[in-house]
C-alpha cells in the first residue's frame, strides 16, 4: 500500500497552473493514484475564447487522461474549476468560491507562473511574486491546510555556479519591488529592469527568486516547501513515455530541428543538459506534499529536482540522439532535411545564421512570391533566431545543484512509494528517454500519424535530390562566372579538361592494345 497515495485520499487539493504543462501531469497522477481524493480545485481563467468548462473538458478528454478514466470514472465530478485570474486583486474569485476554498482546502500546489523569459517586469512580478504573496495570505486563512508546495525553478539562482537547497536573498526586498510596480510607469521600469535583474539573464529567473523570498518571509505558521525543477521535459514513464504538449524549453528546438528550420545552434556540447522529465517532477512534488504535511519539518525545505549531479547528460549527446531519432522517424513536410550542428563562437554563429537560416528562408520566400503565394519563411526564421538567442544562456553553461533534501526524502519513502512515486533520476536511460521524447513531440504535440512515416521519408529523399541539384547548379554558375572573369580560373579549367582528355585517350589506347 502506498502511504503517499493513501494520504491524498479524501483530501481537497488546490492547484494553480493546472492548465499548464506541469499542472496537467500533476492532476493526472493525483487522480490515477488517489482516485478517492475528495476534490481538486483548479484556478482557471477563460482563455482563447474558451469558457472554464470548455477548458476543463478539453483537458479531461485529452490522451493524457485516458488512463485516469479507467481508475476514476467520475473524474469530472471530482474536478472543480474556479474562475480566477492571478493578475487581479483577490484573484477575482467570487465570495462564494473563496469561502469554499478557505473552508475545505487541505493542500496547495502553486504551479502558476509566467515562464516567458522576455516578460515585462511588471507582469512577471505580478504573477510570480505578488500572486504568490496573495496565495500565501489566502493559505494563512485556511483552517485545514496541511501543506503549501511552491513550484519554483532551479534557475532562480542561475547567477551562481553552485546552488544549495537554500534561499539566496536578492538585494532589493520583494515587498519594495511589489510596491514600486504600483506607481512606477513602464518607461522607468524598463530603465531599471537591467539594474534589478543584475547578473540574471531575464525577468523570469529574477521574479522566481523574488517569489521564493516571499514564500520564506510570509511563511508564518504555514507548512511550506519549495521545489526547484531544472528544465522540465516530456514524461519519462507515466502515464506513458514522451508526453509533451507545449514548445517551451528544448521541445520547440526539437521541432525546429526535425522540420529542418534549425541548422545550427550556439551551444557548448559538453555543457550539462539538466533536463528533468515532467513525471519525475510530479512524483517528487507529491512526495514532498505528503512529507511536509505529515512530518512537518521545522523549516521550509527546498528540494532540487535536477539530473546533472546524479545522472548527467550533455547537450552534445542530446543533439546527436535527437537527430538520430529523426533519421528513423522523420517529421512530416519538413522544410529541409534534419541536419544541425553546434557552433561555439559569435563569428561562426553569425556565419551559419546567414548561410543556413536566413539565406534558405529568403530563397524560399522568393519562390513563394514567384508562385503567387505570401512569403512567410523569413518572419518565421527571425522568430526562431530570437528564441535561440533567449535560450543560449542556458545551453552554454553548467550548474551544480546539491540534492541533499531530495535524496533524504527518497530514503524516507517505503519501497512501494519509491516505486509508485519514483523520482530517482539515476534510473533514467538518456538515449531511450530522448528517443521517446522526440517520438512524443511527433505524436502528442504535432499530432502526426505514424502511418505517415514512409511518405515523410520519401519527402526527405526529394529534399535531398533538390539539395544536390541546387548545389550542382550553384557550383556550375559560380564556376562559369569565375572563368569569364579570371585568367587563372581559365588556365585551371583548361588544365583539368586537357588532363581528362589525355587520361581518357590513354585509357582507350591501352584497352585497344590489350585486345
Ligand atoms: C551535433 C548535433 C547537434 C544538433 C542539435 C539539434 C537538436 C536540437 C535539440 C537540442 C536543443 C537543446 C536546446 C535546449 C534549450 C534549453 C532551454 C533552457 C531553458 C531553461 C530555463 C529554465 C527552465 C524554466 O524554469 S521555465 C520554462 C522554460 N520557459 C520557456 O522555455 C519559455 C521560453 N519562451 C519564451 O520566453 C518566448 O516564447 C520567447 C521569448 C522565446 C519568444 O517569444 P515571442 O513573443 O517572440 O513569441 P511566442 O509567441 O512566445 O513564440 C514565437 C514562436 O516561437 C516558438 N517558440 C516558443 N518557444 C520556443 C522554443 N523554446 N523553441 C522553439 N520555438 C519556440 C513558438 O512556437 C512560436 O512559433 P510560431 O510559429 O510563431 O507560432
Ligand atoms: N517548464 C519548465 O521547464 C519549468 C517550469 N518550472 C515551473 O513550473 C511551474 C509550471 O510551469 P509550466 O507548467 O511549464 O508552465 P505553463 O506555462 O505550461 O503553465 C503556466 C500555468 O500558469 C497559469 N497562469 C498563468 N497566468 C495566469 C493567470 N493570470 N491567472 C491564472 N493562471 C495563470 C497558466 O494558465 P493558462 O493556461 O490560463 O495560461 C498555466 O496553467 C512554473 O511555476 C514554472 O516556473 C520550473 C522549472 C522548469
Amino acid at each position: 500500500m502506498s502511504m503517499i497515495a493513501d494520504f491524498y485520499g479524501g483530501k481537497s487539493i488546490l492547484i494553480t497552473g493546472a492548465t499548464g504543462f506541469l499542472g496537467k501531469v500533476l492532476m493526472e497522477k493525483l487522480f490515477r493514484t488517489s482516485p478517492d481524493l475528495r476534490v481538486i480545485y483548479i484556478l482557471v481563467r477563460p482563455k482563447a475564447g474558451q469558457t472554464l468548462q470548455q477548458r476543463v473538458f478539453q483537458i479531461l478528454n485529452s490522451k493524457l487522461f485516458e488512463k485516469v478514466k479507467e481508475v476514476c470514472p467520475n473524474v469530472h465530478e471530482k474536478i472543480r474549476a474556479i474562475s480566477a485570474d492571478l493578475n487581479q486583486n483577490d484573484f477575482a474569485i467570487s465570495m462564494q468560491d473563496m469561502q469554499e476554498l478557505l473552508s475545505y482546502t487541505d493542500i496547495i500546489f502553486h504551479c502558476a507562473a509566467t515562464v516567458r523569459f522576455d516578460d515585462h517586469l511588471r507582469h512577471a512580478v505580478q504573477l510570480n511574486v505578488t500572486a504568490t504573496q496573495q496565495l500565501l495570505l489566502m493559505a494563512s486563512q485556511m483552517p485545514n491546510l496541511k501543506a503549501f508546495i511552491h513550484i519554483s525553478t532551479a534557475f532562480s539562482n542561475c547567477n551562481l555556479k553552485h546552488i544549495d537547497e537554500v534561499i539566496y536573498p536578492c538585494p532589493v526586498e520583494p515587498k519594495k519591488i511589489i510596491d514600486s510596480m504600483e506607481w512606477l510607469d513602464d518607461a522607468i521600469i524598463d530603465e531599471i529592469t537591467p539594474k534589478l535583474i543584475g547578473d540574471r539573464p531575464n525577468t523570469y529567473t529574477y521574479t522566481k527568486a523574488l517569489g521564493e523570498m516571499v514564500v520564506q518571509q510570509e511563511s508564518g505558521k504555514l507548512n511550506l516547501a519549495i521545489i526547484r525543477p531544472s528544465i522540465v521535459g516530456a514524461t519519462w514513464q507515466e502515464p506513458f513515455p514522451g508526453w509533451v504538449d507545449n514548445v517551451n524549453g528544448p521541445t520547440g528546438l526539437i521541432v525546429a530541428a526535425g522540420k529542418g528550420f534549425l541548422r545550427s545552434i550556439r551551444a557548448t556540447p559538453m555543457a550539462v543538459a539538466d533536463l528533468i522529465p515532467a513525471d519525475i517532477v510530479v512524483n517528487l512534488t507529491l512526495a514532498v506534499g505528503w512529507y511536509t504535511a505529515v512530518h512537518r519539518p521545522k523549516s521550509t525545505l527546498i528540494y532540487h529536482c535536477t539530473s546533472g549531479n546524479l545522472n548527467p547528460c550533455n547537450w552534445g549527446k542530446m543533439g546527436i540522439q535527437v537527430l538520430a531519432t529523426f533519421e528513423k522517424i522523420p517529421l512530416e513536410r519538413a522544410f529541409r532535411r534534419p541536419k544541425a550542428d553546434f557552433t561555439t563562437n559569435n563569428v561562426t554563429t553569425q556565419y551559419w545564421n546567414a548561410v543556413s537560416h536566413r539565406a534558405p528562408a529568403i530563397i524560399y520566400d522568393f519562390y513563394l512570391r514567384l508562385t503567387g503565394r505570401k512569403p512567410r519563411m523569413t518572419k518565421l526564421m527571425n522568430r526562431l533566431l530570437r528564441t535561440l538567442s533567449m535560450l543560449e544562456y542556458f545551453i552554454n553553461r553548467s550548474w551544480e545543484w546539491s540534492t541533499y533534501n531530495t535524496e533524504m526524502l527518497m530514503s524516507k519513502l517505503s519501497p512501494e512509494d519509491q516505486r509508485v512515486f519514483n523520482f530517482d533520476v539515476r534510473q533514467l536511460n538518456w538515449l531511450e528517454y530522448i528517443e521517446n521524447y522526440v517520438l512524443g513531440v511527433k505524436k502528442y504535440l504535432l499530432k502526426e500519424d505514424m502511418a505517415g512515416i514512409p511518405e515523410a521519408k520519401q519527402h526527405l529523399k526529394r529534399l535531398r535530390n533538390i539539395h544536390y541539384l541546387f548545389n550542382t547548379a550553384l557550383f556550375l554558375i559560380a564556376w562559369r562566372l569565375l572563368i569569364a572573369r579570371s585568367q587563372v580560373a581559365r588556365n585551371v579549367w583548361f588544365f583539368i579538361v586537357s588532363f581528362c582528355y589525355k587520361f581518357l585517350s590513354y585509357f582507350r589506347a591501352s584497352s585497344t592494345l590489350k585486345v
